[in-house]
């Protein structure tokens, strides 16, 4: 791990009801660490964003951030704590992008020159972005909103950002704009944690890759451990389902 963790989870359990979908999920990501999380459908990825973003309440374990146990901390108040949550491509379609960007701008007291500048910043990133700044979000395209999402975690800067379905639906010219600028993020010390589908496209920006299966952590590797085994990532992948 590069640095003392950011996000710390330990024993972390629990699912719907009575359905239990974690058992007890232990993981770490450190400070400018990149960590991917790739499994089957079906195995609890989505559930444990939905844990650390404070939507669901575990029944077991503690998620600790920047070393404050956050567990039973409602939601806002993590985003307030340093943690940023990309789930689905949230953004206020009426709203144009400059001003979905605006609305991350000024909370924390930032004055509107301030403001401002870090609305330019973002949108210097992402000159599609910054071609469509006055266009309602709702016209944009799936994957203008994924970079309107992370547009807007650039703007709150982070300690931890989680990002559920990195890569889904996207097309490859768009996922590689999107993997720099995370690769971006955590060159100035983000600690991120992506939930990623595709091994190829962890591999190409995680330092460590973590499978899940039926609600665990079965392994933990990096990238170049399973480049020399090929044949490691493919049982990985396909879970209970490899030959
Ligand atoms: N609201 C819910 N109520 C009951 N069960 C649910 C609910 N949401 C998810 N589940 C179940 O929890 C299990 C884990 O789902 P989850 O969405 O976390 O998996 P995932 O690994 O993110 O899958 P995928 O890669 O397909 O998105 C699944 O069996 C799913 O059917």
């Amino acid at each position: 791990m590069v640095g003392e963790p950011v996000l710390e989870v330990a024993g972390l359990s629990g699912g719907y009801g009575s359905i239990q979908v974690l058992f007890g999920i232990d993981l770490t990501v450190g400070h400018g660490e990149t960590v991917a999380l790739c499994g089957p459908n079906g195995v609890g990825k989505s559930t444990l964003v939905r844990m650390l973003a404070g939507l669901n309440r575990p029944s077991a374990g503690r998620i600790s951030l920047q070393g404050n146990d956050i567990t039973t901390v409602p939601g806002p108040k993590r985003v307030r704590l340093g943690m940023s949550t990309v789930i689905g491509q949230q953004a206020f379609g009426t709203l144009s992008v400059r001003d979905n960007l605006r609305m991350h701008a000024y909370p924390n007291g930032r004055h509107e020159e301030k403001a401002h500048t870090a609305v330019d910043g973002a949108l210097a990133v992402f000159p599609r972005l910054a071609a469509r700044a006055d266009q309602p979000a709702s016209t944009l395209s799936g994957g203008e909103r994924q970079m309107l999402v992370l547009a807007k975690t650039l703007i709150q800067r982070p300690a931890l950002l989680v990002i559920d379905e990195f890569s889904l639906g996207l097309a490859p010219v768009v996922v590689g704009g999107l993997l720099e600028l995370v690769r971006r993020l955590a060159a100035v010390g983000v600690a991120t944690l992506v939930i990623e589908q595709s091994v190829n496209v962890a591999m190409s920006i995680a330092d460590r890759l973590l499978f899940m299966e039926h609600g665990s952590i079965i392994a933990t590797h990096t990238p170049s451990e399973l480049r020399a085994d090929p044949d490691l990532a493919r049982r990985l992948v396909l879970g209970g389902h490899a030959a």
